[in-house]
């Protein structure tokens, strides 16, 4: 069966080089971007993923996956074409769909025999339709083409083990041809299958990141609440996590959810629903109170400071979660335009997400892959991201190293009888 994959981002590279891993040996990964191909031809990931370029590697050498710019020869005689491209965020909060609309557009001047065009983007609901018309309307040749729905779960960092024990896999279909074509494809990966219509696997997509970004928003709402009263969020966490209906994940509070989904797709389902006439008051919320987050440590930090202004700050994290090299939405960038606003030095460190810091501040602030150079002399200490590297550090080095050890946690890094016993002036979330 051939299987073409347009975009080879997170989650398009990642089902290709996993579906022939599972056996399928005719997968096509197509791209616009000419310098990703060629790289990944060279058996090179362009993404930060665990285990990805080692299974790269392997499918590439023994010929079930191939990567092409030409779309044309990949979609041509593809019986499935997954759509695994970028729906950013307009400024509106709306999905961009610009980029499903051209590859849209490419399929149906490209295929010449019955194909199943399989949308694992996230899109906004009634889009899987909107393409199928789209599609069917534009056909250079005369094909039966139906759209399925098949929206993907794996997080960033984990990418590949997601993929190959996802929880669930779910597909949004019309026709008993689509689901047995589904059905076909997935069958290797022995993980439970749940069938649909379109517009309930669109909804189960934002249902679900929406559930677990409002699940972190009311969590960190919790957490300020207990700085207040004399509470520790770890412990309510911990006390909470017993119970199965509430589960022991995604508890953590911190400074903020980031990343290409959870801050997207939270506005993108609530613009929607505005946009249907009826408010989503529970998403709204989960919003507002990630908004307020992202800054609550720096506002901390200015009433505990007279002034940034000339003052060597180190920032320690910088990646939107550990284990990725992606910044999108990362708290990290908010707080460090609100630094340099000020005047401050900021010096920055992430064991791997250096060079796309760098794409976002360029000369304004100084770099580094060492913990004990960003914070030696730094009059205060933000921690943004809870990297291994980071949790693990010494914390002696924050006394001896630091002009002034003074230090904002926002990933509750250490124990604050730690640092208490060590005197370092020391504040983190929600405890
Ligand atoms: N990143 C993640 O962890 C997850 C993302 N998603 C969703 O999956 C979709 C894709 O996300 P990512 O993989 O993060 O995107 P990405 O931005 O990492 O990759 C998109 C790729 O598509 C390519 N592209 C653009 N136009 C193209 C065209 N006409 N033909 C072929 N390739 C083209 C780009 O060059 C880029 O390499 C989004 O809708 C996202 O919301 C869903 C679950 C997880
Ligand atoms: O649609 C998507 O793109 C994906 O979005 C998330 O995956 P991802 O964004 O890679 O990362 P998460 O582990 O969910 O973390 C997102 C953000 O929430 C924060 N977070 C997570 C968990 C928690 O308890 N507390 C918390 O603040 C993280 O620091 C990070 O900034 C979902 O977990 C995936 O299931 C989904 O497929």
């Amino acid at each position: 069966m051939k299987i073409a994959i347009a975009g080879t981002g997170y989650v398009g590279l990642v089902t290709g080089v996993c579906l022939a891993e599972v056996g399928h040996d005719n997968v096509v990964c197509v791209d616009i971007d000419e310098n990703k191909v060629e790289l990944m031809k060279s058996g090179k990931s362009p993404i930060y993923e665990a285990d990805l370029e080692e299974l790269m590697k392997k499918n590439y050498s023994i010929g079930r996956i191939d990567y092409t710019v030409d779309y044309q020869s990949a979609y041509k005689d593809a019986e499935i074409i997954m759509i695994a491209v970028g729906t950013p965020e307009r400024k509106d909060g709306s999905a961009n769909l610009d980029y499903i609309k051209k590859v849209a557009k490419q399929i149906a001047s490209s295929i010449t025999k019955d194909t199943l065009v399989v949308i694992k983007s996230t899109v906004p609901i009634g889009t899987n339709q909107d393409i199928e018309k789209y599609i069917r309307k534009n056909l250079k040749n005369n094909v039966k083409v139906e759209v399925a729905s098949n929206p993907e779960f794996l997080s960033q960092g984990t990418a590949v083990k997601d993929t190959l024990n996802a929880s669930r896999i779910v597909i949004g279909v019309e026709s008993l041809w689509a689901q047995e074509m589904l059905e076909k494809v997935y069958k290797p990966f022995n993980q439970p299958i749940v069938a649909t219509n379109r517009n309930s696997a669109e909804m189960i997509k934002y249902a679900s990141n929406d559930f677990l970004a409002l699940k972190i928003s009311f969590m960190n709402d919790i957490a300020n609440l207990c700085e207040i009263v004399g509470a520790n969020i770890e412990d309510v966490a911990l006390g909470m996590s017993y119970d199965e209906r509430i589960g022991s994940k995604f508890l953590k509070a911190g400074i903020g959810y980031g990343g290409s989904c959870f801050p997207k797709d939270t506005k993108a389902l609530h613009w929607l629903s505005t946009h249907n006439g009826y408010e989503l008051k529970t998403i709204k919320a989960a919003i507002e109170v990630n908004e307020c987050q992202k800054l609550r440590l720096v506002r901390k930090a200015s009433r505990l400071v007279e002034s940034f202004e000339g003052m060597k700050v180190a920032v320690l994290g910088l990646t939107f979660k550990p284990g990725t090299d992606d910044l999108r939405e990362a708290p990290s960038i908010t707080n460090i335009e609100y630094l340099v606003d000020r005047g401050a030095n900021v010096i920055a460190y992430d064991p791997v997400g250096i060079e796309n810091t760098k794409k976002i501040f360029k000369e304004n602030i100084k770099y580094t892959t060492s913990i004990d150079e960003a914070i030696k002399d730094a009059e205060a200490c933000f921690i943004m991201t809870e990297w291994k590297e980071i949790i693990n550090y010494d914390v002696i080095n924050y006394k001896e190293k630091m002009k002034k050890a003074l230090i904002f946690d926002g990933r509750n890094c250490y124990k604050i009888e730690d640092m208490k016993n060590l005197g370092i002036e020391y504040y983190s979330i929600g405890r």
